[in-house]
């Protein structure tokens, strides 16, 4: 292990990392909650701000991949469609597999241009994340409860609210609802065979109602669904942590554009639909195991310096102040400051931890690991 390489995984290093980019989000967090009024006056000038201050958080973790970790992220595509990457708005379906496949998709949305702006069907539970989950907030990401009967007025509400929406966007739908595990794997099989569908074996079965609902509320608005396959090579299987420690990992997306006219209107012709589409999925996946690449041609972008620049930005503001508390602590020579100090470190240290938890699929929720009755209509 050469130097830099053993600086990086040090844990004072990833503490370092932590502080910059939690100190940063929330002082932009409060950028961003100080845009509201500019809300009641001109919404397209606030949501022009908003993406450009969630540029300056989400790009941190990018720079993280990209120039800390110097992962390699390739991309399987066709050249005809590679010139409207990033040029329209589009549905993203992505597989559900990897800690860091949401990441990996900030990635290609950094390399095509629309990261500030780019959106998700979120779990609820992350709008409560510091940072990230408030940055969101400002940013119009669609949350669900995943309790249907709750979900089906409010998600397509909120994708109307985004057909004026100022800039081109990808709007990411997890089908799956939840990461793989081989627990949820197997439930969700029991579930296809009583519905007389297919079994996958690298997928969950995907849940159809929040495709459908984002399909038929963003008509008009996007033009195409971007489907899209991630694996990692060499059975890879990274975490940000390993990111952050600064472990090179190589990932693989196939991306294939599908006019969103070719998708059906009627809710079950869209659902039988996406089964298909997740057949498909399996069957890339599959190829991937044999031969270790997708089909298509390789057409990767390359990687951008702004997300670096706005890093190095943030690490020079607030390294300092940090550097100047710290000498002011040791020189106070107070033992009682010096305890509050630690105690207030050890917090926080708790805190980033708890925070990078939420990228694990060790700590994931229960959802979709238990039999849930079938609706057999
Ligand atoms: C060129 C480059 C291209 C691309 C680059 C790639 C990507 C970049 C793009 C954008 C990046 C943007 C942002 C990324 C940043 C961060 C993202 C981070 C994380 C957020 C992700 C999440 O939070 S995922 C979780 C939330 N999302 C979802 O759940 C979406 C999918 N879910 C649904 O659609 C659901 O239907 C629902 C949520 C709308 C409602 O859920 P609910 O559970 O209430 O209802 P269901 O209909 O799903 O359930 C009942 C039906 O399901 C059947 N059932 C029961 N058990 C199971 C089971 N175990 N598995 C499958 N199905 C099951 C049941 O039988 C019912 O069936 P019916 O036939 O009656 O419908
Ligand atoms: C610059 C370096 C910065 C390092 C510090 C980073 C700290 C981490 C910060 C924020 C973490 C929040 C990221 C949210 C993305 C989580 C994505 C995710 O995958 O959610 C899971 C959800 O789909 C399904 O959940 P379950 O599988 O049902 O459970």
């Amino acid at each position: 292990m050469g130097l830099v390489q053993l600086l990086k995984s040090q844990v004072l290093c990833h503490l370092i990392m932590c502080y910059v980019f939690v100190v940063s989000g929330l002082i932009i967090n409060l950028l961003q909650f100080c845009t509201l009024p500019v809300w009641l006056i001109n919404k397209q000038l606030a949501r022009r701000i908003n993406i450009r201050l969630a540029y300056c958080i989400s790009s941190q973790m990018v720079a993280t991949l990209e120039w800390w970790s110097e992962t390699e992220c390739t991309l399987y595509t066709d050249p005809e469609s590679f010139p409207l990457y990033g040029n329209e708005n589009a549905i993203v379906v992505l597989n559900h597999s990897y800690d860091i496949d949401f990441l990996c998709g900030w990635t290609f949305c950094e390399r095509f241009g629309v990261l500030g702006s780019s959106k998700v069907l979120a779990k609820k539970e992350l709008s409560y994340v510091p940072v990230i989950g408030w940055m969101w907030y400002f940013l119009e990401i669609v949350f669900c409860k995943r309790k249907w009967e709750e979900d089906r007025t409010t998600v397509a509400q909120s994708l109307q609210n985004l057909h004026d929406y100022p800039e081109n966007f990808w709007f990411l739908l997890y089908c799956e609802g939840t990461r793989f595990t081989r627990k949820k794997h197997q439930i969700s099989m029991k579930v296809a065979e009583s519905k007389g569908l297919p079994k996958l074996k690298y997928h969950l079965l995907p849940r159809t109602k929040g495709f459908w609902v984002t399909v038929q509320n963003l008509r008009g608005k996007a033009v195409a669904v971007y489907d899209a396959t991630l694996n990692f090579r060499n059975n890879e299987t990274p975490t940000l942590l390993g990111v952050m420690s600064g472990k090179k990992y190589h990932a693989d997306l196939y991306v294939r554009r599908i006019p969103l006219d070719l998708i059906p209107e009627d809710e079950a012709e869209c659902a039988a639909w996406l089964h298909k589409l997740y057949q498909e999925k399996d069957g890339f996946q599959e190829q991937y195991a044999q031969t270790g690449r997708f089909p298509g041609p390789v057409k990767s972008p390359p990687r951008r310096p702004w997300c670096l620049i706005n890093w190095l930005f943030w690490v020079c503001l607030l390294l300092y102040p940090l550097g100047l508390l710290l000498v002011q602590l040791i020189s106070s020579g107070s033992a009682l400051t010096i305890a509050v100090a630690v105690a207030l470190f050890s917090a926080a240290s708790l805190g980033f931890r708890w925070m990078i938890g939420q990228t694990e699929i060790s700590r994931g929720s229960s959802y979709g690991s238990k039999a849930v009755p079938l609706n057999n209509n």
